[in-house]
């Protein structure tokens, strides 16, 4: 019986890889399938890995309808056994709902894969709705890592290296993001948006790589115990938008 499976986990943490392995073992055995994504890094209608594989893909739009999808390429005479549907966490309520009824409803098994939260760790749309409606919701084993060594559970957004919690839910974008050492003047300056991967505890602090990393500098320089600001929220230390603990982070 088909199925319709949410393959999740954070950003970094082999989702696209998975859905290229999926779709060629399931092909290398004569299984005929579609590959779906939206707003892939790599560009319009791909699906890539950080490990280097890319392949082509259906671009999915607001109007996509995976039941036409499916019902056209069958009446084409193409067989269709399987979706490969990546960065779901894109899709619509609707679509999703698509996606259940064509597993329910011609028996195609539907594997989607995608982050669960945004950087402000709510759900997108899509992906609440694959919680609801999903046969099995699995976590992918391979873990990304906070640096500190613990698991990363939560996606942070950086602008030019400072995390930030306002802003589009929808930002495309990568890991390990190189921010210019020199500053650009004011008018070429685009600001750099990049992600980082944090345990909550450090999610919750605020503390990336980066700043960890200023931070263990600045524990290096001063002799004596002095209140260093590090942090460009507007909170005190432990208030909400407030800095990252200066000591023991
Ligand atoms: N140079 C590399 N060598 C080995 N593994 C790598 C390399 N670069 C990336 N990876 C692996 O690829 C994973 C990211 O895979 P990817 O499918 O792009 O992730 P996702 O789709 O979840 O964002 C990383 O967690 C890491 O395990
Ligand atoms: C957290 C977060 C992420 N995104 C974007 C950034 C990437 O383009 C994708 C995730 O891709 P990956 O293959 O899982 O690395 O999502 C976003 O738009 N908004 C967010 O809050």
């Amino acid at each position: 019986m088909a199925e319709l499976i949410f393959f999740s986990g954070t950003m970094d943490c082999g989702k696209s890889t998975l859905a290229l392995q999926m779709d060629y073992n399931h092909r290398a055995r004569g299984r005929g399938g579609v590959r779906f994504s939206r707003n892939d890094r790599a560009g319009e209608s791909r699906i890539s890995s950080r490990l280097g594989l890319e392949t082509d893909a259906v671009e999915v739009q607001d109007t996509t309808d995976f039941w036409e999808e499916v019902m056209i390429r069958r009446t084409r005479g193409q067989r269709i056994d399987y979706l490969i549907c990546d960065e779901a966490q894109f899709y619509t309520p609707g679509q999703v709902e698509q996606l259940a009824k064509v597993v329910d409803e011609i028996d195609v098994d539907v594997f989607a894969f995608g982050i669960t939260a945004d950087f402000r760790t709510r759900l997108f749309p899509g992906s609440q709705r694959l919680i609801e409606l999903a046969d099995r919701v699995q976590v992918l084993q391979v873990e990304a890592l906070c640096w500190c060594g613990r698991r990363a559970t939560h996606n942070a957004r950086t602008v030019d290296g400072v995390m930030v919690t306002e802003g589009a839910q929808v930002v495309v974008g990568d890991v390990d993001m190189v921010v210019e050492a020199a500053a650009p003047t004011e008018a070429e300056h685009a600001p750099v948006v990049g992600y980082e991967t944090l345990c909550r505890r450090h999610f919750m602090r605020r503390v990336t790589a980066h700043g960890a990393s200023l931070m263990a500098q600045q524990d290096q320089l001063l002799p004596f115990e002095v209140d260093v600001c590090l942090w460009h929220g507007s909170g005190g230390p432990g208030e909400p938008g407030g800095p990252a603990e200066p000591r023991g982070a």
